[in-house]
């Protein structure tokens, strides 16, 4: 088992890509702690998932564009499962809005939710991983969206370009810790977060045709590879980024 015995904490992951990288780091061997922002049912139901693979869970509510709920899930965290070996920030929100009457509340809560979470959150990680002493890898989930641009996500896309950068920079401030810190890049995969967007079958249709392995992604086609970054597998793995999109991005003609 690539993580046995490691404790992973994983933010946003009541649903979607990170419930599903919850449970399949548990699927490896791991304890694993989740945040997430409002669904309980969808918390209690990756608890759920997880102990049945004979591994601990806890879940702790908090909404990751306040700073201090970074702290608390990582104080929560260790004190449920003992320690952090793998951070994983993943929450994250894109409401769809054309570029020129974005309301500015909605420009500022994608900001505080993707890029200042995550600033924060793993800046919690990271020092609760320097205080153990032992080293750790941190995961952000970026995007595709870091590299190319999308009409609806001028509020959206420079975050995950953000989150990427957050990485690099991250790589080197703490690779004098034995901390190894990637980012994955995911293409279109199928969850809440895009649910309305996809429901324009000509948009779903143009989507899967960009797609060489000629689908669009699920949640646990990012378990392998957060598993592997996660794992000794990637040890020497650090300021790396990973597209996992089905060929999307390099299909131009
Ligand atoms: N789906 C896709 O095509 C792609 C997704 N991504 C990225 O992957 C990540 C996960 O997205 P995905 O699984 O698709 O989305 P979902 O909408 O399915 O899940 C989002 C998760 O984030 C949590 N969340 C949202 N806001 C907050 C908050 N303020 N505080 C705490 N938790 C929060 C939600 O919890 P709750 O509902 O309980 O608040 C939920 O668990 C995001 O960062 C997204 O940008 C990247 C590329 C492509
Ligand atoms: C929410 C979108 O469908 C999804 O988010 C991303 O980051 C990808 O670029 C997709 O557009």
């Amino acid at each position: 088992m690539l993580l046995e015995n490691k404790v992973v904490l994983v933010t946003g992951a009541s649903a979607g890509i990170g419930r599903a990288v919850a449970i399949g780091c548990a699927r490896h061997g791991a304890d694993v702690a989740i945040n997430f922002g409002r669904d309980t049912a969808g918390a209690a139901a990756a608890v759920a998932a997880i102990e049945a693979l004979g591994r601990k869970a806890v879940a702790i509510q908090g909404d990751v564009a306040e700073p201090a709920t970074a702290r608390a899930f990582v104080e929560g965290a260790v004190a449920a499962l003992g320690r952090v070996d793998v951070f994983v920030n993943n929450a994250g929100i894109c409401p769809f809005h054309a570029f020129l009457d974005m309301p500015a509340e909605t420009f500022e809560r994608t900001m505080r939710v993707n890029m200042h979470g995550a600033y924060f959150m793993v800046q919690a990680a990271a020092n609760q991983m320097v205080k153990q002493g032992d080293g750790g890898s941190i995961i952000a989930m970026s995007s595709i969206s870091a590299l190319v641009g999308g009409e609806y996500q001028t509020h959206y896309t420079p975050t995950k370009a953000g989150v990427l950068s957050l990485m690099q920079s991250c790589a080197i401030a703490l690779g004098k810790h034995g901390i190894r810190c990637n980012a994955l890049l995911p293409g279109t995969i199928l969850t809440d977060i895009n649910k309305d967007d996809l429901a324009d079958t000509g948009k779903r249709t143009y989507m899967e045709k960009r797609i060489p392995l000629g689908r669009l992604g699920e949640p646990d086609d990012l378990v392998g590879p957060t598993v592997f970054l996660a794992s000794d597998l990637a040890r020497y793995v650090t300021g790396a980024s990973m597209l996992v999109d089905g060929g999307m991005f390099v299909n131009l003609q």
